[in-house]
């Protein structure tokens, strides 16, 4: 058992610039998600003393980075900061079987041989990789490569890990088992993990709390639930996807889009004029025919009912997703069955309807 792990770092990389603050408790995931480019990676070398950084790094008690301006300034070296930073790719040594590579952590600590292969088996094991440890990396596929990568990081039984798409060479079977391992080392050791990914699901799964960065910055953190589920940009918005309308208060409790859409949610009641933004899953909106004899009146959109246009269709799994002509912006997942029965087809007039339960609001003040 660690004590949290507290991050206040600024880092630069050529023009780009970072800065980042958060804190991680034992035994907790903390995922890191932005679009490429947004300073992910350089937050989990800097973290892990690979690049040039100011500010502060701890683990419980144990400080690793202190600025200059502290009373005792503190850098240290990467490989004394006893954490694991696993990239995409497995970087394993190639003249090392891979039994050495994963004895490697334990042997520069300092136990002796016989214990640190012992050690190294038993992580070969979990992997499932027992009978590759006379090998050489070289005659290992890529994905038995970041397995054998991951049990490496573990064997040196680090105080932080740090994950950076750990999973995302790997197949989907492995990539299971890979998150099995990874969840069952934060449980058992303890430990801080902060684990940057694409995947939503990963955040989903394993991540209590979930951070957003973006142009180096961190625009979004909190419950992992939260930030999914309630997104402050369209990045997240379309990683979790759901739908992110921009709004402002209508007054009576209700909302309306720049595409005049009149909305009722659940969440922040918005004053008239107030700006702040409306959330809803594309599968939460049904969709009907339009009668070819409806009285015009019957057309008339009120508050989470809209008429729209078949724009575009595009296959989803179980179903397809359609976007109309007049909120292009608002996707909607048509299930296969009422595709089908609707006879979907660009130039199709359609009504929509989401219940208010199923729309979460946020002032924009409450940010
Ligand atoms: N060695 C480097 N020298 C100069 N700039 C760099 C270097 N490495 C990365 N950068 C720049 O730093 C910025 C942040 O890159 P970083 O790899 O941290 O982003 P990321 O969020 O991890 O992206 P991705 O999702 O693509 O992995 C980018 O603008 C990138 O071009």
């Amino acid at each position: 058992m660690t004590g949290p792990m507290t991050v206040d770092l600024r880092a630069t990389r050529g023009a780009f610039r970072m800065a980042a603050a958060f804190e991680v408790a034992p035994g907790e995931i903390l995922a890191v998600i932005g679009p490429n480019g947004s300073g992910k990676s350089t937050l989990l070398d800097a973290i892990a003393g690979h690049l040039p950084a100011t500010g502060h790094v701890s683990i419980g008690t144990r400080v690793l980075d202190a600025p200059e301006g502290a009373r005792r300034a503190v850098r240290v070296p990467p490989a004394e900061r006893r954490m694991a930073l696993l990239g995409q790719r497995a970087l394993l040594f190639p003249h090392l079987s891979v039994l050495e590579n994963v004895a490697f952590g334990p042997r520069a600590q300092g136990v002796p041989r016989a214990e640190a292969r012992r050690r190294a088996r038993a992580r070969l094991e979990e992997v499932g990789l027992g009978a590759f440890a006379p090998r050489r990396p070289a005659a290992l596929s890529g994905g038995q490569q970041q397995r054998a990568a991951i049990a490496r990081a573990l064997a040196a039984a680090p105080e932080v890990l740090l994950l950076d798409e750990p999973f995302a060479a790997l197949d989907a079977q492995t990539a299971a088992q890979a998150r099995r391992l990874i969840a069952a080392q934060r449980d058992d050791a303890g430990i801080p993990v902060v684990l940057v990914t694409h995947d939503p699901m990963d955040a989903l799964l394993l991540a209590t709390r979930t951070l957003v960065m973006q142009g180096g910055s961190v625009v979004q953190s909190g419950p992992t639930a939260e930030v999914l589920g309630h997104p402050r940009s369209d990045f997240v918005a379309a990683v979790a996807g759901v739908n992110r309308v921009v709004v402002t208060g209508a007054g009576s409790g209700a909302v309306r889009s720049p595409g005049d859409l009149t909305l009722r949610g659940h969440g922040d009641p918005l004053g008239e004029g107030e700006h702040g933004t409306a959330v809803f899953a594309p599968g939460s909106v049904r969709v009907r025919a339009v009668p070819a004899s409806s009285a015009p009146e019957a057309l008339s959109p009120s508050a989470n009912r809209w008429i729209g246009t078949v724009s575009l269709l595009e296959p989803q799994p179980g179903g397809i997703r359609v976007h109309s002509a007049e909120q292009p912006g608002i996707a909607v997942d048509c299930p296969s069955t009422v595709a089908v029965a609707l006879g979907l087809r660009p130039g199709l007039p359609l009504a929509f309807e989401v219940a208010a339960e199923d729309v979460s609001v946020r002032a924009d003040r409450a940010r």
